[in-house]
This record gives C-alpha cells, structure tokens and sequence, in this order.
C-alpha cells in the first residue's frame, strides 16, 4: 500500500473513533420519507441529491438496461474486488464490473479496475458473445441519457441557487421531462469540470438471499449496508456521480402477499458532523439519483441492503491522468528511449547513465508493474469474459517490463565495473535504491497479501 494512503486511512481512523466516542451508546437521528421533516432536511441539508423517478425515463431504455444487467449475470461477468481498506485485505460484499470508454480504467480502495468498453458502432473490438456486446452497448446508451440528465439538472441547481432569495415550494423537484431550456451552467463560460462526461461505470449487484453477513451501519441504526459509508474516489473534483437502480423480484424469492418486501435505500450523511440528522431515500425498480456538483465530497453515502437482488449502475468521472492505457503506454515509451540494441551484436545498452534518465526508468518500471500488470494478472481472466480488448495491450506492456528488468541488470552490471569514481556510483545508488527497494517491498506485499 501506499505510504500516504496508509497514513490518511490512520488519521480517519482515529477522527471516526472520536465521533463513536462522543456518540456513546445513543444514535443520531436520520429522516426517511416518513417523517414530517424530511423535506425540509433534503431542501436544507441534502439539495445536491436529486432523484429521478421511474416514469421519467424512456421505456425502452429500461429495458435494453436491465436486459444489459441480467445478462451481465447470466454469463458470470460480475466479480467480488478484494480491496484494501484500514490495512486489511477484504472482498467487496456486491460483485462488480467496470464498464467504460476504451482503455480507461478505475482505482479505488487499491484495486485498479480495467474498463470492458462500451461499444459504438465504429470500433473493431470482438466481444466474446452478441449479449455482451449489447449490454456494454446499453450501458453506453445509458451513459449518455444520465449525462444529459445531469446536465440538466446541474442547471436546475443553479437556477435554485440564484433563486434562493426568492420564496420557493417545499418539494425537491422530481423531474419527470427532460427539461433543458435552462440557462448553462458555467455562464462566464470556459470549460467547466463539473459537467464532463462521464467515463465509467461501476455496475455493482448484490443478492442479499445469498449473503450470510452484512454490517449494520454503525452511527443511526439504519439497517444493513451492502456497502459501507464512504466518498467515491479518484473522481474528477466536483464531478457528479448518476446511479440507476434496479432492483427484482429473485427466482428463490416466495412472493408475500401482505408485507412489501424491504426496499434498497441510499444513506446520506455529511462528512464527520453527528448534529444533521442522517437522509434515507428509498429506491425503487428504475429510479436514478444524482450525487450532484460537490456532494461527494462534502457528504458521504452508503448503500443500505433491501431484500431484493438488486443492481445499480454508477456512472462517475473517473480522474484518469495517470488512469487510461494510453497513459501508460507513453511512459513504457519514455522509459525504454534510454535502451539501444547494439545491430553488430544484437546486444542490449543504455544510451544514459545519467542519474535522472535511470531513476525515470526505474519510476515507470514500479508503476507498470504494480499499477498495471499485477492489478491486471491478479483480476485473472475477468477481462476475457468480455472481450479481447485488453489482451494485446496488456503483453505488450509485460514486454516492455521484461525489457525494464533488463534496463535495471544493465545498471547495477555497470556500476560495478571499476571505472566508476565513488562518487559517480553513490549518485546513481542514492537516486535508484529506494525505488528498488520500493519494488522489493511491493513485490513482498503483493505476494502475502494476494496469496489469501
Ligand atoms: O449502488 C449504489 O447505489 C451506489 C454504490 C456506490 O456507492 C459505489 O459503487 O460507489
Ligand atoms: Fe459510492
């Protein structure tokens, strides 16, 4: 793990043990639809978290969704992550697939994820089979439909802000049309990251039937979380999040006449405050909800389980600077200009011994390795249920890396020799050991903590 993430995952830590602390044995208060103020709270406290019911959107593309889900289970194509989290090494309770644009990919809780791509007509990826082809395809229907959405309803946020002087109704609004004749969001113009596209969706999907344990969430007493609070990471700043829910009646499900079965809910809360009362929105079969503008930042959310099967696609703007293989594709390329294949004898040289050229290389050489090709390996063959979209990609990077591990023996063979002063070979050393010894307690890491 990261030594800041290790840090930071220590400092919550300790702030959440003071806040259980000062809570004793009571529980703060949280508001469901059921309560006489839980308007006033979702205008006062939760105005970035907006719904959008069933109705509002198009038939079809519900159906062409949640054909897209099902099948995603039939085929086998939805997978428990084992994530790092307070130093432990867990499985997600919900399985999981990253859908998105080509060569993106998504890092959260120390797990890379590799995005199946979504399919537009134009590209040449073969998916394994028709159906998967067309539910990346409906995922990427989805997308654009929750984007436009989005966009509109950041307006509509605008609007409300600009309008908060003026006297309003008590309702958040519910859209039911798309409503885009709003002015834009960003009126001084420029680009605004707040309304960038989305990138990726996490599908996640949980039967709790078949789950034995799931934690209770621990600060209101709001039932089961199938997944625990927290804040989406690695997101574009101010980006929003766009879910739809699904949720079904399950095969081994007995129907019972009289008593609704319990329904999947959101849980709201704002970061690190025990004063606000906690939110609960209950979710049902088709509905989407937007964590607009900063709200992921501000407020955390957990997923508090139904009795149903259920499951949600959660379309985000992944920050993918050092996150698409495009990226990572131009620094094997830099790291490698220092390699020259002598033609007379075939034989591998570094063009530069300089300190900063070798220490670049063996910057890159870590990060192929850790953040790519063993994050790859160790999801297995997950990515080939799909598609062959990452096969080739990710052999050419082992390559690349084989021809790194050269670059590294080349190095030490050379410092060795005796023409070398003290001085120029401490140099090379101070620069290069610790990310050789980063590389040797990753390596450590990966196989104790993957092994289980
Ligand atoms: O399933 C949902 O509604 C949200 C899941 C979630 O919070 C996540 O995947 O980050
Ligand atoms: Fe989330």
């Amino acid at each position: 793990m990261r030594k800041r993430d290790a840090h930071e995952d220590g400092e919550k830590e300790v702030k959440k043990q003071k806040l259980l602390e000062k809570l004793g044995d009571g529980c703060i208060p949280y508001l469901t639809p059921k309560d006489e103020n839980f308007y006033q709270l979702w205008k006062s406290k939760y105005p970035k978290f907006v719904i959008q019911k069933e109705e509002s959107m198009p038939s079809e593309l519900h159906q062409v969704v949640q054909r897209a889900f099902l099948a995603l289970r039939h085929h086998g194509c939805l997978f428990q992550d084992l994530v790092r989290l307070k130093g432990k090494d867990l499985l997600t309770p919900v399985f999981r697939i990253l859908i998105g644009c080509p060569g993106y990919t998504y890092r959260y809780l120390n797990t890379r994820l590799f995005a199946v791509p979504w399919s537009r007509d134009q590209l040449n990826i073969k998916y394994y089979n028709d159906k998967l082809s067309e539910a990346c395809r409906a995922f990427y229907e989805l997308n654009e439909y929750l984007y436009s959405q989005t966009v509109c309803e950041l307006r509509q946020l605008e609007v409300d802000r600009k309008d908060a002087s003026l006297p309003q109704d008590d309702l958040p609004k519910h859209h039911t049309e798309t409503e885009c004749a709003l002015p834009a969001v960003n009126a001084e113009g420029g680009g605004d990251d707040r309304t960038q596209p989305y990138n990726v969706t996490l599908i996640n999907y949980m039967d709790p039937q078949s789950m034995s344990y799931l934690k209770e969430e621990p600060y209101f007493g709001m039932g089961k979380m199938a997944v625990s609070w927290h804040h989406d990471e690695n997101l574009i700043a101010n980006s929003t999040v766009g879910v739809y829910n699904y949720n079904f009646q399950g095969a081994e499900e007995k129907p019972v006449a009289d008593s609704d079965p319990s329904m999947w809910s959101i849980g709201l809360k704002i970061a690190w405050d025990i004063e606000t009362p906690g939110f609960v929105v209950p979710l049902s079969a088709g509905d989407s909800y937007f964590m607009l503008d900063d709200l992921n930042r501000t407020h955390q959310h957990c997923v508090l389980s139904g009795s149903q099967p259920r499951f949600s696609s959660t379309h985000r703007v992944a920050e993918c600077s050092k996150g698409t293989l495009q990226y990572i594709q131009s620094r094997c390329r830099t790291a490698l200009e220092n390699l020259f294949i002598n033609p007379n004898n075939g034989k591998a040289e570094l063009k530069s011994l300089e300190a900063m050229v070798l220490t670049q290389a063996e910057e890159i050489h870590n990060e192929v390795e850790f953040e790519w090709l063993r994050q790859y390996w160790f999801q297995g063959k997950r990515y080939l249920k799909f598609s062959n979209f990452w096969t080739v990609p990710m052999v050419e990077l082992e390559d690349h890396w084989k021809q790194m591990e050269a670059m590294t023996r080349l190095v030490l063979e050379e410092i060795e020799k005796e023409k070398w002063t003290k001085n120029g070979t401490c140099e090379i050393l101070k620069y290069m050991m610790p990310l050789l010894k980063e590389r040797q307690n990753l390596r450590q890491e990966w196989r104790q903590s993957k092994r289980s």
